[in-house]
């Protein structure tokens, strides 16, 4: 049972910039792919300037999504969060966050800068070298089961260590709780990587394919470049 499986430390990975040739693949909305997969557009619901109700990914992403889905168990679902992000979003998220921490007394610098980009990618539209999102290659999600949401021991954008997604991996002796938050991860983890994706280990819910940091981990080809807007020609 891959509820039972540990999620593995990650793994050393390539620190040279890796190359991307954009494939032209175009984004597909991912709302009408399987049954096993439903979108909950977390910062369209929260009002964020320039998002939209559908959540995409690009077609190779997606479809990997749609394979993770269709082995989930019997009445449990995934529940998309997020996929493709403008820049304008990316942007919002990044200043959000900056607030939060300077009202928590952190001060402009190096510090912040660090503390900051480990849970909101630094927002850039070069093509070449896009944040995560803008390349339709990432993912945010979690599990529905027949009860509800699962618990994965901390809310989507809980930007804290235990969102870290081995943080119940290391608790010495977990009660009843903690362990169903450590199934529930390894499950949506598992399946994930899987299908081809691979986990931020600072978020228990981001996921991504053929980005560049996908390309960093597996030593695969990154081949989403940025996409800027979404048209006709992308989607
Ligand atoms: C903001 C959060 N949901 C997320 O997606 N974080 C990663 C690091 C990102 O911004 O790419
Ligand atoms: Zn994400």
């Amino acid at each position: 049972m891959k509820q039972d499986l540990p999620i593995p430390p990650e793994r050393p990975h390539l620190y040279v910039q890796p190359l991307l040739e954009e494939c032209g693949e175009a984004m597909l909305p991912l709302s009408s792919l399987s049954e096993k997969i439903t979108v909950w557009p977390m910062y369209y619901k929260q009002g964020y300037d320039g998002t939209t109700p559908e959540a995409y990914l690009r077609k190779s992403a997606a479809l990997r999504l749609v394979q993770a889905a269709e082995r989930l168990p019997d009445g449990h679902r995934f529940v998309v969060f997020d996929g493709w992000r403008s820049y304008q979003v990316q942007g919002s998220l990044y200043e959000r966050f900056k607030q939060t921490l300077l009202k928590q007394g952190w001060e402009e610098g190096e510090a912040l800068q660090a503390e900051l980009s480990k849970f909101v990618a630094v927002p850039s539209k070069d093509v070449q070298k896009p944040s995560p999102h803008l390349s339709g290659g990432a993912v945010d999600l979690t599990i529905e089961g027949p009860d509800g949401w699962l618990d994965m021991g901390t809310e989507f954008d809980d930007f804290s260590e235990r969102a870290s997604t081995r943080f119940y991996e290391n608790a010495l002796s977990p009660d009843e709780q903690a362990k169903t938050i450590r199934a529930n991860r390894r499950l949506l983890y598992h399946l994930m990587t899987e299908a081809g994706f691979v986990n931020y280990p600072k978020e228990w819910w981001h996921y991504e394919y053929g980005t560049l940091s996908w390309a960093r981990q597996t030593t695969g080809q990154a081949m989403y470049g940025g996409i800027l807007e979404i048209d006709s020609e992308n989607s």
